[in-house]
């Protein structure tokens, strides 16, 4: 009987990506749910419709009670089921299939709610039955079958056999026999899956995902055995390229994917269009597997997911039409049942009664033949048959009852076969052996290449990083090379250096020769000159002073000597003396007046000499301070000087030239300012001397004036003489008359001229004194011009000791070059050994480089041939291995399941018993509420409904985070 696939459409909300671009809800569903318009679609204005169809609020529950339930039921009835998810990505297939959240339940999709159902029924069913549930879990990706439950297996080959139907060979297959165990697998399952980001969902199916779950039942009490497989499928993103922002791998698995579900719909189309006889199910792995869900023994549902947005209408569309011609298929379920053993009996007995007919018939064939070899004839109606000869035998015709396969629980009789083009049973037997044998082969075949491509790839990485290798190793030689050429230039110029240092060095040698014999012919001509001008200097100064002296006291007598009229006027007291006895007494009274007037002139002009001697010993003082300053100054000259020396020293860096005509400026006006001061203080002594001078000529003048007056006295003293003559003459008669007064007149007269005398002659000393004390001064005078001569002559020595000792400053910054210099040369020297070294090192290691890019270059040339060689070699272990290849995989199936697994169960069948008892007395299968009994049960749901807060789509619903 042949039933059509069923077909759910399924709509959900509008995502935010939607909402984003504007889109609205354009999705228009019938009252009966099973009729959809998409309002304002240009490409298709009518209506679609399905079995049902179910708007954007529906919960999961209602989806699963009325989509997928009465599939378990089929499975359970023998039947196989299929459901399968198709849309576009992000339409909610994984939502559908696997659910979003298990906090409370209500959003686990149709799988978990399918097992959990599975086990309700088998804990419902009666304890007469007993059940085995299988599990496999696998995806195709790249149009390669990964087995999701031992990812190793990443490209198992899909066989056909007459017996089993299409099945992929070497899928790893779990028993389970609690909801939990399920759990584990899908657990183990889910995070093998590839997904990957697109514009349309953050965590896309990049692959199809089938779980297939095998439900075998027996029944105890009549030995009839059932067997329900439900295939399982979340179809990937059926989607057009462009819109998921697809590239680089996504595009390529854009490309498979779509290859897969095009292959689908030219299947669907086959199926339905009613003229087709071949079905290209063999054009992908997906129709492959869901060979027999697609127009053969299986109940199927699709659900096509779809977007209720006018930002996905035209994907919509497409997942619409797409339902409604798989909407038309029809398959072909039978129940996969097992024979009882009344009914193999039965098969029996008709089957030995047919060898028997056969056994009767043959024999009457050979007796006919054997009369026909010896030349006897047959007439037609005794011609041996077949009815005859069960006539004959008198047993009724058998049941024409295929027999059963050996090792198959369910007769393959009642398996469907592929659809295909029609062939003999043999043939088609040892087509499809003929075609396992391919399979095999090309997925050996694909196995090999890849392996092969891996080990190409890497070969071809060790060759590129050989070459880079060998290229930057060229390069290192390369600047190596420049380099070592580099050092040489650099040695090459650090000899011409060396070189030039060596001559500029003798050059500084050779003039530091000449400068300090220059210097010692200066120092020999200074102290020459310094000796000279001593022996000069105090020739001179005493000449000089002489001279001096000479000119002064050229102006004043000094020989003490009393002059003509100094003589004349002495006589002249002396006549006095002597007239005086002759003369009359007023004159001399008169005289003796003026003379002591005189008197007092000398001593006021004795007392001015006592001031210029005050006077002069200040100025003595002056000059001591004076010296002492010039000391002091010579001191602070020197102490400037090294100060100055001292600090250029210090910073070599300054211009010595500069910092010497600083320096002699400097001291030039320190000197200028100190001479100018002597030379005022030169002047204020000078104007002294003038003032003293002034005073001595008006002492001279004095002098004068004595002489005048003494002139004058002898004048009078003529007049007198001349009148005492007249006089005498007259007193000679007089006197005569008068000798008492005449005496006394002799008396007064010799009193006077004794007191003059004696006047004369203190005026005399003090003459003296007051020449000797102008002498002194002059010579002062003298001493003091001399002192600022030679403090002249100081200064220009100092001069010249400056100048001196810029030479021996030169000469010391000189010698402090060479010291450099000679420092330089050996640095230089140093440095050249050093880059001799270094050149003779690099050259070392440029030979080591070039003898390790020698050895490179042969390693890599080796490496070639043994990657040759090695082609080769692994050529023909590939051979080998391929023969071992079938022993080792049983090997590997039975000890992988033991050893790599990480599920520890599932290698051994757990049969379990309707009524909540299993085979071995230990229950533990999930009761009506769809909990389960037992340890493991209970705990499996407690993980379910204690999943973390925020759980990812694919995970949440298991309690577990990929
Ligand atoms: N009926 C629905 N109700 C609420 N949310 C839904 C529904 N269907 C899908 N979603 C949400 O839409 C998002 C995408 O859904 P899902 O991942 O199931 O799409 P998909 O078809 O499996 O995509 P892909 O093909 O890329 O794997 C998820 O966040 C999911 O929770």
């Amino acid at each position: 009987m042949s039933n059509n696939i069923k077909v759910i459409c399924r709509f959900r909300p509008q995502n935010s990506n939607e909402l984003k671009h504007g889109g609205v809800p354009v999705i228009e569903i019938d009252d009966n749910n099973e009729t959809v318009k998409v309002v304002g679609s240009s490409e298709f204005k009518g209506a679609f419709t399905f079995d049902r169809i179910f708007g954007s609020a529906t919960s999961q529950e209602e989806f699963f009670n009325y989509s997928v339930r009465s599939t378990v039921e089929d499975v359970f009835n023998g039947y196989n089921g299929t459901v399968f998810a198709y849309g576009q990505t992000g339409s909610g297939k994984t939502f559908t299939m696997m659910g979003a959240e298990t906090e409370d339940g209500t959003l686990r999709g149709v799988i978990p709610r399918m097992v959990e159902t599975i086990f309700t029924s088998i804990h419902e069913s009666p304890n007469t039955i007993e059940y085995t549930v299988k599990v496999s879990y696998m995806e195709i990706y790249m149009e390669r079958i990964r087995d999701l439950l031992n990812p190793e297996n990443d490209n198992l080959p899909i066989h056909e056999e007459r017996s089993r139907g299409v099945y992929v060979k070497g899928l790893r297959d779990v028993y389970v026999s609690s909801i939990p165990e399920v759990y584990e697998v899908m657990k183990q399952g889910s995070s093998a899956r590839i997904v990957a980001y697109t514009n349309m969902n953050a965590e896309s199916s990049r692959s199809h995902s089938i779980f297939v779950i095998n439900i075998t039942q027996k029944n105890l009490n009549d030995g009839k055995a059932k067997v329900g497989r439900l295939y399982l499928v979340d179809l990937a993103g059926s989607e057009k390229v462009g819109k998921t922002g697809a590239s680089g791998q996504v595009l390529e698995e854009a490309k498979k994917i779509n290859k897969s579900l095009s292959a689908l719909g030219m299947v669907i189309n086959t199926l339905t269009d009613g003229k087709s006889i071949h079905v290209p199910y063999r054009d992908s792995k997906l129709t492959r597997i869901l060979q027999e869900s697609l127009g053969g023994n299986s109940r199927t549902t699709l659900i096509i997911n779809c977007s209720p947005s006018s930002y996905n209408d035209a994907e919509t569309i497409s997942t619409l039409r797409f339902g409604m011609r798989a909407k038309s298929i029809k398959n072909k379920a039978k129940v996969n049942q097992d024979l009882s053993p009344a009914e193999l009996k039965a098969l029996l007995k008709s089957a030995k009664a047919q060898e028997i007919s056969f056994k009767s018939y043959i024999g009457a064939l050979e007796g006919e033949v054997k009369i026909w070899r010896m030349g006897g004839t047959v007439p037609p109606e005794q011609y041996a048959t077949l009815e005859r000869a069960r006539a004959i035998g008198g047993r009724p015709a058998p049941a024409a009852l295929p027999a059963p396969s050996i090792g198959s629980i369910i007769s393959d009789v009642l398996r469907p076969m592929t659809p295909a083009v029609a062939l003999a049973d043999d043939e088609r037997e040892e087509f499809l052996k003929r075609e396992n044998e391919l399979t095999d082969q090309l997925a050996e075949k694909e196995t090999e290449i890849i392996d092969l491509t891996k080990v190409t790839q890497e070969m071809t990485d060790e060759i590129q990083y050989l070459r880079e290798e060998s290229t930057a190793l060229s390069i290192e030689n390369k600047e190596v090379g420049q380099d070592l050429q580099h050092i040489k230039i650099q040695l090459d110029r650090t000899n011409h250096a060396n070189k030039e240092a060596n001559i500029t060095i003798e050059g500084y040698k050779l003039s530091n020769a000449e400068i300090a014999r220059e210097l010692a012919e200066a120092k020999q001509k200074v102290t020459e000159m310094s000796l000279q001008q001593l022996d000069t200097g105090a020739v001179n100064k005493q000449k000089l002073k002489e001279e001096k002296m000479a000119k002064m006291m050229s102006e004043i007598d000094p020989s003490f000597v009393l002059n003509k009229d100094e003589q004349e006027l002495q006589a002249a007291f002396q006549n006095l003396n002597i007239d005086s006895n002759t003369t009359g007494r007023p004159t001399i009274v008169a005289l003796t007046q003026r003379l002591n007037e005189k008197v007092k002139e000398l001593t006021k002009f004795q007392t001015d000499n006592e001031d210029l001697r005050r006077d002069n010993e200040q100025l003595n003082q002056k000059y001591t301070d004076m010296l002492a300053k010039l000391n002091t100054l010579e001191l602070e000259y020197e102490e400037l000087l090294d100060r100055t020396i001292a600090e250029e020293e210090e910073h070599g860096d300054i211009d010595i030239t500069e910092t010497i005509q600083e320096l002699k400026n400097r001291l030039e006006a320190q000197y200028g300012s100190k001479r100018d001061q002597l030379i005022d203080e030169l002047n204020e002594t000078k104007a002294d001397r003038d003032v003293k001078a002034h005073e001595n000529s008006n002492l001279r003048a004095s002098v004068l004036e004595l002489k005048e007056i003494g002139a004058e006295l002898k004048n009078q003293i003529d007049e007198l003489r001349t009148s005492t003559a007249e006089a005498a003459a007259s007193e000679s008669v007089s006197s005569s008359t008068d000798p008492a007064s005449l005496a006394q007149r002799e008396r007064d007269i010799e009193i006077l001229k004794k007191s003059m005398m004696n006047k004369l002659k203190e005026f005399d000393v003090m003459r003296k004194a007051m020449m000797r004390d102008l002498q002194m001064r002059c010579e002062k005078i003298i001493e003091l011009e001399v002192a600022l001569d030679e403090a002249r002559d100081e200064n220009n020595m100092l001069r010249r000791k400056n100048v001196h000792s810029v030479q021996q400053q030169k000469t010391a910054i000189l010698e402090k070059n060479i010291a450099q210099l000679m420092s330089i040369q050996k640095e230089l020297v140093d440095q050249n050994t050093n880059l001799k070294k270094e050149s003779a090192m690099a050259e070392r290691k440029l030979g080591a480089r070039n003898e390790r890019i020698d050895s490179l270059e042969a390693l890599l040339l080796d490496t070639q041939e043994k990657m040759a060689s090695q082609r080769q070699k692994y050529e023909t272990q590939l051979q080998i291995l391929k023969e071992k290849l079938g022993q080792s995989r049983n090997v590997k199936a039975t000890t992988t399941s033991t050893m790599s697994g990480i599920l520890n169960f599932g290698r051994i069948a757990k049969p379990l018993r309707g009524g909540g008892g299993s085979a071995n007395g230990s229950p533990n299968v999930a009761n009506g509420s769809g909990e389960v009994n037992g340890t493991n049960g209970s705990s499996a749901l407690s993980t379910i409904t204690e999943s973390p807060a925020t759980p990812n789509k694919r995970t949440s619903w298991l309690g577990w985070s990929r």
